[in-house]
């Protein structure tokens, strides 16, 4: 382990000798991811997000989006089950019958509205038992930034863009974003991963070196934070499931340059590259 103030730079040397658990039985052993997200304009993000899960390793795989979109989704993603959330974003009881038993959650791909998501975090995580593992992205992350309490040291990762870092921070990340990831996981006792910094809140921290300007482009924030949920499915610890899939996503993007050059690829391509990239290690 590197020392508070040392970033650990990842390799696939480094990843090799911290292997991701291998689950030898069924789907079940790979564990339930629930993504909560998808508002009326953005269901998509949910798509994004719960098929990179599936990529990454989870075993099932449940999306929770704005009712209108949940027969539409179920189609486009046969391999979930769907729930509608009510039309103020409300978790209904099916909702947090799923956050009950779910062995991981990710919150906020696709949300919109930060009073609606802090409604909704606090009744799914009242929902979630304690050890269930949380991804937490986009408007989860606003929600945070307005109720710093909602995470209660559980088990989590955070997956800011730099606009939500500044949400997070009260302040714009400036150029030192170790320092950044480091304040925010002293801050809310989770693994922060930002922009290729990766910090684990008793110190140790790892930066990924093949981030490239390719993932940035829309819904590449919402695969990303799939595929952390995906390998904490699998059973990663969240430092582990962070810093393999920052990798796995800045590679994946990678290995689509041949294609497309390293700008002009979309989300969903890197979602098809996962589980290759993950497996070349
Ligand atoms: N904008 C787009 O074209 C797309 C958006 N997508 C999803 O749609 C949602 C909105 O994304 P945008 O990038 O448009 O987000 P915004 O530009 O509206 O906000 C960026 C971030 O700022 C934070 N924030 C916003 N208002 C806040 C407030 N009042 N208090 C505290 N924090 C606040 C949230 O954490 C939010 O994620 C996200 O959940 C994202 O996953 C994706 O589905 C892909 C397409
Ligand atoms: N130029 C870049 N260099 C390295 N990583 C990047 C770059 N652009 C984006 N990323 C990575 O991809 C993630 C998602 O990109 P972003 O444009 O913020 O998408 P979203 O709005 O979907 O969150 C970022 O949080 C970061 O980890």
């Amino acid at each position: 382990m590197p020392n508070r103030s040392e970033e650990q730079v990842i390799t696939p040397a480094l990843l090799r000798d911290w292997p991701l658990p291998d689950p030898q039985g069924g789907k079940e052993s790979r564990g339930t991811v629930l993504v909560v997200g998808g508002a009326r304009c953005t269901p998509g993000a949910v798509l994004l997000a719960g098929v990179a899960s599936l990529r990454a390793g989870a075993g099932r795989l449940q999306l929770a989006v704005a009712a209108e979109s949940a027969v539409p989704l179920s189609i486009a993603v046969p391999e979930a089950k769907v729930v509608g959330l009510a039309p103020d974003g409300a978790p209904t009881d099916e909702i947090l019958g799923l956050a009950g038993s779910a062995d991981v959650i990710a919150l906020g791909p696709g949300l919109d509205d930060v009073d609606h998501t802090v409604r909704l975090m606090r009744a799914v995580l009242a929902r979630a038992p304690e050890e269930t593992a949380l991804v937490l992205d986009a408007y989860a992350l606003g929600a945070l930034s307005k109720e710093p309490g909602l995470l209660d040291r559980r088990r989590a990762v955070l997956t800011p863009n730099l606009v939500e870092a500044a949400h997070l921070l009260g302040r714009e990340p400036g150029d030192d974003l170790a320092a950044a990831a480091r304040e925010l996981a002293e801050r809310h006792h989770a693994v922060v991963s930002l922009f290729g910094h990766i910090a684990a809140p008793e110190g140790p921290a790892w930066r990924e070196e093949s981030g490239h300007a390719g993932l940035g482009t829309s819904g590449s924030g919402d695969v990303r934070a799939g595929i952390v949920a995906g390998l904490l499915g699998r059973g990663a610890d969240p430092a582990q499931a962070a810093c393999w899939g920052a990798y796995a996503h800045a590679v994946s993007g990678l290995r689509l340059a041949p294609r497309y050059g390293r700008i002009g690829f979309l989300a969903r391509e890197l979602v098809d590259e996962v589980a290759s990239t993950i497996a070349s290690l």
